[in-house]
């Protein structure tokens, strides 16, 4: 288990992290999000011990993890980190980078699992390719699967698949978390994808203003927004005498207090986000037909 305890952080004077405590079970997904510069990078390098804690712990079972004051070389065996910059050997082939920390004294082995890494994360067809001839997402996928070569015990990945495109990243998403399950790895994921987390991870926690705002389940976060921050995060939403509604939560109906003028309305695919005003106020709801611009519309939330 992971156990951060009292963790504060800061870049020479300026704090970005402050007391922090959570903790990671083996096996189980956390998702960090959060506003951009709200720190999550700076955590994942922070547990990774990149950096030395202004205060505080951080535990993988009975190790503690410690920053370059106490470590020559950063990082231990039991944990790997992606980062959004990925440093890999451009000169040599996706499977020579992805074997590299693989031992060559039992060659089988080291092929099959680099052919089992490379099929996670849907690269097979490019196993001879040299790393230098690849696009972003591609390198980004090499990354990830050299980061699994080891079998860590942990993984932290910032923005795992933001490279990635919209085809592949829907069932490479589920490849690899599917796979950190199945072999009982935890991980720790940055990210501003609700994809990311939806349905994959078992926790999420916010970051805020330094501190942990939330830490729960995401179904729970997504009934129980509590701030528009977290709301945010799954869509867009409204607060209405100081309720928060998603927009799906708005509805039609022929007559009630909410009287909206209609302002401009977004095709969705299989529904419209109408966008209205409120009294002043811009409200957004879903609604299966196209409405009139100025349409006068009556909205009731879903209790
Ligand atoms: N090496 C550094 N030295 C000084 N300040 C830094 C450094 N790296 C990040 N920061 C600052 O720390 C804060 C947190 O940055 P961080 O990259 O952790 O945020 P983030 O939530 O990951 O952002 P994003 O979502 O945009 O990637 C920001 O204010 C940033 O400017």
């Amino acid at each position: 288990m992971l156990h951060v305890k009292n963790l504060s952080f800061s870049y020479n004077k300026t704090t970005v992290l402050k007391d922090l405590n959570f903790k990671v079970k083996r096996g189980e997904h956390l998702s960090v999000i959060g506003e951009s510069g709200s720190g999550k990078s700076t955590l994942l390098k922070v547990l990774y011990g990149e950096y030395d804690l202004d205060s505080g712990h951080i535990f993988w079972n009975d190790t503690e993890i410690l920053g370059p004051k106490f470590n020559l070389v950063i990082g231990y065996d039991f944990m790997k980190y992606v980062a959004q910059e990925f440093d890999l050997m451009p000169f040599i082939t996706v499977e020579e980078n992805i074997g590299k920390f693989l031992s060559n004294f039992y060659p089988e082995e080291k092929q099959q699992r680099t052919a089992e890494l490379l099929e996670v994360v849907e690269l097979s067809p490019f196993a001879k390719t040299k790393v230098k001839t690849l696009s972003g997402g591609q390198k980004q996928r090499v990354a990830l699967a050299r980061a699994l070569a080891k079998q860590p015990e942990i993984i932290l990945l910032d923005e795992p698949f933001s490279h990635i495109d919209n085809f592949k990243k829907q069932s490479l998403r589920r490849s690899v978390f599917k796979y950190l399950k199945a072999h009982h790895i935890s991980c720790i994921v940055a990210t501003h994808d609700k994809e990311d987390v939806l349905g994959y991870a078992d926790r999420m926690l916010v970051l805020n203003n330094k501190r942990i705002e939330v830490n729960n389940t995401p179904e729970y976060l997504y009934n129980n927004p509590k701030t528009p921050l977290t709301a945010s995060f799954f869509g867009e939403f409204n607060t209405i005498n100081n309720r928060i509604f998603y927009a799906d939560q708005l509805n039609v109906v022929d007559i009630s207090n909410l009287k909206t003028i209609v302002k401009h309305c977004y095709f969705k695919g299989n529904y419209y986000l109408i966008e209205a005003d409120l009294n002043g106020e811009t409200v957004f709801f879903k609604n299966n037909t196209i409405l009139g611009i100025d349409q006068i519309v009556y909205l009731s939330p879903t209790s």
